[in-house]
Order: structure tokens, then sequence, then C-alpha cells
């Protein structure tokens, strides 16, 4: 049987969503372990104020395809951008350029999706779900098309605890969703959207679930692959470890504690942090691309690319080894000292967001109002607030979900494709890994330095000075202020200072003695 690299050479492939996080992973990927390919043509929409050439240019010029530029300085040879807006009629695809596709393509990755927890359900819906619609039927219509691989989310069926590699009933039939919400305005939508959802958390996992669905209905007449990651990360290994370009999921929740700026979250300490680094999404992905084209199975098959059944790591372990990393490997600029803490009771959060964050913003923003400048540390706190109300569905809870998909592709590899396209995460060293996430974040997020970690940990130094001069002045102010009005306080103070003078001179009579 032909290995994975010998499969793709000679391939023409077209990927939607290459512009996000794992789009450019697997454009990397593809290009540098299967160097064969003939042509990846990457369906992109020109965006603020940038063509798509420009776009795809730059993404080319990114740290993330070094290697790829070492291996094969001409490889954007073989990048083909096609003009598309998928929520357009048509996908925005010119009649030149979709003849083009239909005559030559022979593997389809569909990535592009709406990730955001906020989404107004139209919108969620009208990309997350007709324009994979849309794209089925345009890859009905190639003459070639080997695999179709649809990229879904572990969390599609997060109303569920227990998941299976299987498609489960979508909550309402899309199309019927899809007419209904036709002429209803924005308002309606929105007023509907909740009991829509039902008991998923938002728009995002309610439209992955449907797009399941309206991908499986295209089972009959394509080879479908379905891939569900679970929470994504940096990169394990490839093409270096720690890579990661964005704040979403926890990389936001990271940097913002290694900022100081996070000090308390609600998570669940013993629950399952349900990470996979995003080198082990794309290996498994080009290797389910190259297992239906190759096997063409009957029904489409789903994967739940996951490590929580394999090899759990817990949110309370996060927490630690993040911690003791940006301690290891501070960020620049830190607001204070990293120190964050996860717990799963409402109100002891609710005590450590007002004494943590709410009162140490309001602090430096009257220092910034006094000192003449705008103050801001407020509305960052609020974004922050935003930002983690939404994840906390997430982290305070767990999901078993079954990965025997995985597990049976991983056997069906050659040990050399084993090695190369690595999906064991049995290999996965958490706090290894942890650590590189952190220091990724650093380099390829926030864009610091290495040289400059003395400077941030001199800066560290300086505010833990700062706190404890601060507390200090805090404890006596608070009891000058006692003592000045209440005997009472006044007596408890002259006898705490006399039980201290007495314990010193115990002590230093004892040490009179034995010398
Ligand atoms: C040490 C403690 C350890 C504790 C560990 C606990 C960690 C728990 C983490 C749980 C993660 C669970 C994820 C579940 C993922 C499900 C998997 C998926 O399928 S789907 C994949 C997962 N999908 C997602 O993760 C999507 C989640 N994100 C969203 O839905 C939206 O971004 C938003 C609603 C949060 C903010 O909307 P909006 O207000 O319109 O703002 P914009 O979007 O325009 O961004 C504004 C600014 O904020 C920045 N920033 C962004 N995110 C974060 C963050 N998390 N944080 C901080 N900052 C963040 C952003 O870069 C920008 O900066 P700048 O350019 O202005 O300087
Ligand atoms: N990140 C994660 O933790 C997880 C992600 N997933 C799934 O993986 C896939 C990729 O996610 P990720 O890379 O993180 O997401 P990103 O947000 O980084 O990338 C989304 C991609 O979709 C493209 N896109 C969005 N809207 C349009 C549009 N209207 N027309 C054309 N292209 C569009 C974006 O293009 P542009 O650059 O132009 O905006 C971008 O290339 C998604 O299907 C997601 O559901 C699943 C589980 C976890």
């Amino acid at each position: 049987m032909v290995s994975i690299a010998e499969y793709y050479a000679g391939k023409n492939v077209l990927i939607t969503g290459a512009t996000g996080f794992m789009g450019k992973v697997l454009v990397e990927k593809l290009l540098r372990s299967c160097p064969e390919v003939k042509a990846l043509y990457l369906l992109v929409r020109p965006k603020a104020g940038q063509s798509m050439q420009q776009r795809v240019s730059d993404m080319m010029k990114c740290k993330l395809f070094d290697r790829v530029r070492e291996d094969n300085p001409d490889f954007h040879q073989k990048i083909i951008p096609i003009s598309s807006e998928l929520i357009q009629p048509g996908l925005a695809i010119s009649p030149e350029d979709v003849e083009r596709l239909t005559a030559c393509i022979n593997i389809v990755f569909h990535c592009a999706a709406t990730i955001r927890f906020d989404e107004p359900l139209k919108h969620a819906l009208q990309l997350n779900v007709i324009a994979t619609q849309k794209l089925l039927s345009l890859a009905q219509q190639m003459h070639h098309l080997e695999a179709f691989i649809h990229i879904s989310t572990a969390y599609a069926n997060c109303n569920r605890r227990h998941i299976d590699e299987v498609i489960y009933p979508p909550p309402v039939e899309p199309k019927k969703l899809i007419e209904s919400l036709e002429w209803m305005d924005d308002g309606i939508v929105r007023d509907i959207t909740p009991r829509l959802i039902g008991t998923r958390p938002n728009t995002y996992t309610y439209t992955k679930a449907l797009a399941e669905y309206v991908v499986q209905q295209e089972q009959d007449k394509l080879n479908i692959g379905i891939i569900r990651p679970s929470i994504v990360g940096a990169s394990w290994q490839e093409p270096f470890p720690g890579w990661i370009d964005n704040f979403n999921g926890p990389s936001g929740v990271f940097i913002a504690a290694g900022k100081g700026i996070l000090r308390t979250m609600r998570a669940n300490n013993d629950a399952v942090a349900d990470l996979i680094p995003v080198d082990v999404v794309i290996n498994l992905t080009l290797a389910a691309g190259w297992y239906t084209a190759v096997h063409r199975p009957k029904n489409a098959v789903v994967y739940n690319c996951t490590t929580g059944g394999i090899n759990p790591f817990h949110w309370g372990e996060i927490e630690h080894h993040v911690m003791s990393s940006f301690k290891r490997n501070p960020l620049e600029q830190a607001f204070r000292r990293p120190n964050a803490n996860i717990t799963s009771n409402y109100l002891i959060n609710q005590y450590w967001i007002l004494v943590s964050h709410k009162f140490p913003a309001l602090i430096y923003d009257l220092f910034l109002r006094l000192s003449g400048q705008k103050p801001q540390m407020m509305r960052i706190f609020n974004r922050l607030h935003k930002a983690i109300g939404l994840l906390e569905y997430f982290s305070s809870q767990d999901w078993e979900w079954n990965s025997e998909n995985m597990t049976m592709l991983m056997n069906q590899l050659t040990p050399e494709d084993r090695k190369t396209f690595n999906f064991d995460v049995r290999q996965l060293n958490w706090p290894e890994y942890i650590e590189n996430y952190c220091i990724g974040t650093k380099k390829y997020v926030l864009n610091e330095d290495m040289s400059d970690i003395p400077a941030a940990r001199q800066h560290l130094r300086k505010l833990r000075n700062i706190r404890y001069t601060f507390n200090t002045l805090l404890v006596v102010f608070i009891w000058r202020v006692f003592i000045a009005r209440s005997q009472m306080a006044r007596n408890i103070w002259y006898f705490v200072v006399s039980l201290c003078f007495k314990f010193l001179s115990y002590f230093r009579a004892s040490s009179t003695i034995t010398n």
C-alpha cells in the first residue's frame, strides 16, 4: 500500500481556512512532509484592505514556514490562491476558477469556520453550515475527487457526557432552520437563539453539530472523513515546539495569567483538560485524507481527536505548570506577579474577582487619571471577564470521548508514517508541552524576545517589592485608623505588641542560657 507522502504526490489539494491557525499548519506540513504534492489551492478572501494574494504571500513569510523554506525556497510556486468569500452565493468563486477546481482537485480539506463563541446565530449558520453545504455541492462537481475531509469539533455534541465516533441526530433539521431564519429579522433570531441552542453553550457548537449532519448527508456521493479535535493548542513537535499565533481558547487565558492580569478563573481542578496540540490534529487530518481516499469507506468516518481518554491531564495541573513556567520565563511588563488560581466555587471566584481584579484595576486607573493618562485597566478586565465567562463552560466539566478510530488509523500506518505523521498522544509529556506552550505565547503571539528575560525578572522583583511596601503601608494605615478611634483596638494592639516583646525576651534569654 502507498505511504502517505506517496499518496499525496501529484495530487491537487483544495483547502479552506488556510489563513487560520490550523489551516496554516496544514499547508506547512503538506509542503514539508509531502514534497511531491502537485498544488495547493487555497480559498482565501481579501481582508482588512489586503488582497488575497497579499495575504497569502504574507502568510508564507511567517516563521512557521522557515523549515519548508529551507528545504525548498520555491515552495510558493505550489500555492495557488483562489478568491472566495464563503458566505457569498456560489462561494464567490469566479466561473473560470470553478472550472479549474472541478477539473483538477483530488482532495478537499474544509477548515474554514467562525469559531467565535458569541457569533450571532445567522452568521454562524451562514458560514459553518450553509457554506459547508455549498462546498459539498462544489465537491460533487469535481471529476477527480477522492476524499472530502471536514474539520468539526469534539464539542459539537457537548450536550452529551459520553461522545462516540458517530454523527448524532441534529438538534433541528438544518434545511428547516435555514428556511425559517431567512425571513426573520436579526432581533427575533437573537431572542429565539437560547431556545434553539438548548443545552449547548453557544451558536458555535450548535452550528458545528448541524454541519456534521449536512456533511453526512453526502456520504453516498463522496468519500468523507470528519475530524473532531478538542481544544487545539500550540504545536508539540512540528515544525518546532510551542508554535501558536492567537489568543483563542487557553492561549488567551495563559497570556492573561502570565501578565499577572488574570488571578482567578472558574475551572474544575480535577476535570480533564482536553488539550490537543495542533500538529497532532494536522497529522491525523492528513492521515485521514489518505485513509479515506485509499480505502474509500462506505460511510463517513468520524475521528474524535482528543487526549483525555489516552493521556489525561487536568486543569489543576495545567494551572500549576503554567504558573511555574511563567515564573521561570516571565512575560515583559507584567501588570502583577503571575499568580492565578482556579476554583469551581462561584462565590470564592466572585470574591477574588473583586479583590484581585477590580480593586487593583481601580487603583491603577486612579493612578493613570492622576498622572494625566487615560484609564484603561477596568476596560481590559471587562473584556477579560467576558472572554473567560465564555470559556468557563469548557473548563468546569469533563467529557468522555471514544477515540477508537484514531487508534484504528494509527494501526493502518507504516512505521515510517507513524513517525512522520505522529499523532500518538501517549508519548506527550505534559509538563514539557505546557512549558513550550507558554514560551510559544511569549515568542510568537506577543513577539517578545527571550533575551529580555532578565529584565522581565527584574520587573517581577520590582513588583514584589511594591507589593510588600503596599501591604506594610496598608497594615500600618488600618491599625493607625483603629488605634486612633477605638479603645478596644488599642488594647488589642498593646496586647499583641507585648506578646511579641515577651516572646523576643524569652527567645533572647533561652539563647543566652544555651550559650
Ligand atoms: C493559569 C490558569 C490556567 C487555567 C486554565 C483554564 C483555561 C480554560 C480554557 C478553556 C478553553 C476552552 C476552549 C473550548 C474550545 C472548544 C473548542 C473549539 O472547537 S473552538 C476554538 C476556540 N474558540 C475560541 O476560543 C473563541 C473564543 N473567542 C471569542 O469568542 C471572542 O474572541 C471573544 C468573545 C472572547 C471576544 O470577542 P471580542 O470582544 O469581539 O474581541 P475580539 O475577538 O475581537 O478580541 C479582542 C481582543 O481580545 C483578545 N482575546 C481574544 N480571546 C481572548 C481570550 N480568551 N483571552 C484573552 N484575550 C483574548 C484578542 O486577541 C483581541 O486583542 P486585541 O487584538 O484587541 O489586542
Ligand atoms: N482552534 C480550536 O481550538 C479548534 C478549532 N476547531 C475547528 O478547526 C477549524 C479551524 O479552526 P482555527 O484554525 O482555529 O480557526 P481560525 O479562526 O484561526 O481560522 C478560520 C479560517 O476560516 C476562514 N474564514 C472565516 N470566515 C470566512 C469566510 N467568510 N470566507 C472565507 N474564509 C473564511 C478564515 O479566513 P480569514 O483569515 O479570512 O478570516 C480562517 O482562515 C474550524 O473548523 C474549527 O471549528 C475545532 C476544534 C478546536
